[in-house]
């Protein structure tokens, strides 16, 4: 069956998941993932973002819902699921006396792929890994643990690859070299999941995002248009005098103070028809006060995230 580019690759309907003795992780989540797309799974810890992959991965049970991978029911029919899937943990569990080289051929020959030496040899030059294929995992340091992790999600060749929480405790040169594989495997057509608490790698990297708090899967949206619809943006006036208390009369603004009240500070939202700054200006005018730099900037994704999980509680 050639697949069909149009349809998700990954399906979610109703997903929930109750731990026994435990919280309710997942509230019947649904989620269509497109094919060859990254998308970015953001929440704060405990939010079910580890549940979710480990539901799709055949880790741990749903209690109730469907999912579809490529098609196939990740339950009914697990292994033609799975070996469409490559999962990178958060950490190496297994392996320690395993030479790098071994490992990640065990793990192609795990999802019954033949051998192809050169596949593999291709990977491990990617991640900079070929140089150590003879040494014991145990004998490597982190990052480089790390990079096997990778190397042994992609050995078997999946189409959609986890990544959960990728940067954690990973250097900046790591975390760089990882942005810049997984760009180069969304060139190959592989669809990407990550799951981040960092909003710098979801705005990053991703096509769209989803945001996921207490279980529940609050937003999904193109990184762009969310960005857009959203977006916060903040005019700051730099004062000639700085002030010591925002002024009663410009109260209907709410404007906050910035570095030790040299910077008056508006927030607005840039899609409301009416952004409320000829008024302010005009009030700001009114009052005497003389600024010397006025400058607006888009607030970020992490404002709007914060902004979103806060509303939920
Ligand atoms: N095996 C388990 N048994 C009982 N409760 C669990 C189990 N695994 C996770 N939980 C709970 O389910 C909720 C979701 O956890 P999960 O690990 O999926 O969140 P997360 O978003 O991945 O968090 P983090 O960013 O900290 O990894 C949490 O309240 C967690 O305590």
């Amino acid at each position: 069956m050639s697949p069909d580019t149009n349809s998700a690759i990954l399906r979610l309907q109703g997903v929930s998941k109750q731990y026994r003795d435990g919280p309710t992780a997942l509230h019947s989540v649904d989620l269509d993932i497109r094919r060859g797309e990254i998308f970015a799974l953001l929440g704060p810890n405990g939010a079910g973002k580890t549940t979710l992959i480990s539901i799709v991965c055949g880790i741990v049970t749903a209690s109730a819902g469907t999912i579809l991978v490529d098609g196939h029911d990740a339950q009914a029919d697990y292994k033609a699921a799975r070996r469409r899937i490559g999962l990178v943990p958060q950490e190496l569990a297994t392996d320690a006396f395993e030479t790098v080289l071994a490992t990640v051929s065990f793990s192609r020959r795990l999802f019954g792929r033949a051998a192809d030496p050169a596949y593999v040899e291709r990977l491990l030059r990617d991640l900079s890994l070929w140089e150590k294929r003879s040494a014991k995992i145990k004998d490597l340091s982190g990052g480089m643990k790390r990079r096997v992790l990778i190397a042994k999600a992609l050995a078997h060749e999946p189409e959609l690859l986890f990544l959960d929480e990728p940067s954690a405790g990973v250097d900046v040169a790591l975390r760089r070299d990882m942005w810049t594989l997984v760009r180069s495997l969304r060139d190959r057509g592989v669809t990407i999941i990550l799951t981040t608490h960092y909003i710098e790698e979801a705005e990053e990297m991703a096509d769209r995002v989803g945001v996921i708090a207490r279980g529940r899967l609050l937003l999904v949206e193109d990184k762009a248009a969310l960005m857009r619809k959203l977006g916060k943006r903040e005019l700051d006036l730099t004062l000639v005098e700085p002030l010591g208390q925002v002024p009663v009369e410009l109260a209907e603004w709410s404007p906050t103070l910035e570095h030790d009240g040299h910077v008056l500070r508006y927030v607005f939202n840039a899609t409301d028809e009416h952004t409320g700054i000829p008024g302010f200006l005009r009030r700001v005018g009114d009052l005497g006060l003389h600024f010397k730099d006025l400058e607006t900037a888009k607030s970020s994704l992490e404002d709007i995230f914060v902004d979103l999980v806060e509303r939920e509680r």
